[in-house]
């Protein structure tokens, strides 16, 4: 029976934990899915990830208790049903402007009549290949559309956006939207926070699961009590990176482990 245990514990309501993986490397993500999150980002946005990296991952994710989340580079049709194929259950959409964007990406992940997504699961990871009976009836109803809304067009089109069947939760991406705004790297600029802030309540008012990710420990617990529900709270390569300088560091070597702010 086909399960997308993600879109289940976005339905329970509970806030979700997760992290967000660069490094596009199986090895790296089967150690970050023993390490306790909620979910976790494959990142096809900002990651050097491909089709194959990404099968890759989910592959080494399977037995993990972590939900993966597929974050593409754009949401582009034909990409979108080369990662459903090879089992991304849930997806995370960058650069949702519009209601019609929105629109576009809900046919994009549905079998018709409901969408356009082609018949080719039988074939593939996603339907285990043809070993999960139900997948062509069940894939509807069990695909996760996460689109994201980091434009001040998008906040302006948020209701707008909110209000389409299928999009099953909002994410905010704060470093776009603080450089959309004018703030390139300063995300903890008040008029940013505002934004974020005022976004996170309306989507939450919506009824629909709000997502965002901040390194800020202040923030995260911050945007946790406006009811924001899927947050992650870090990175893989920021982490890694981040261990080794601290190390080099202890023994006088390199230049310190603090980061740079405004990822
Ligand atoms: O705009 C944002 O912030 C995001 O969408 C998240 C960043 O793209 C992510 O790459 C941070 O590592």
């Amino acid at each position: 029976m086909l399960k997308n245990p993600f879109k289940a514990a976005l339905a329970s309501r509970k806030p979700l934990i997760g992290l967000w993986l660069n490094m596009a490397d199986a090895y790296a993500a089967s150690m970050a899915g023993q390490a306790g999150f909620d979910w976790l980002v494959i990142d096809g946005e900002h990651g050097p990830n491909d089709l194959r990296s990404v099968l890759h991952q989910l592959q080494a994710l399977e037995s993990s208790p972590s939900f993966p989340v597929v974050r593409l580079p754009v949401g582009e049709k034909w990409m979108i049903k080369q990662f459903l194929d090879i089992g991304a259950q849930t997806l995370l959409i960058p650069m949702v402007d519009t209601r019609e964007q929105a629109e576009a990406l809900v046919r994009a992940v549905r079998y018709p009549p409901y969408g356009e997504r082609g018949m080719g699961a039988a074939v593939a990871r996603a339907s285990r290949f043809n070993t999960i009976d139900d997948y062509a009836q069940a894939a509807d109803r069990e695909v996760c559309l996460l689109v994201q809304a980091e434009t001040r067009q998008a906040l302006e089109n948020l209701d707008a956006i909110l209000s389409v069947d299928g999009v099953d939760g909002v994410f905010i991406g704060p470093a776009d939207l603080a450089a959309d705004m004018g703030f390139a790297g300063q995300l903890d600029a008040e008029p940013v926070q505002q934004a974020i802030e005022a976004a996170l309540v309306k989507i939450t008012a919506a009824g629909k699961p709000a997502g965002i990710l901040t390194f800020d420990e202040n923030l995260n617990k911050r945007y946790l009590s406006l009811g924001a529900q899927f947050v992650a709270v870090g990175g893989d390569v920021t982490e890694f990176v981040t261990a080794l300088r601290r190390l080099a560091s202890r023994y006088g070597r390199g230049v310190g482990a603090e980061n740079g702010k405004g990822y």
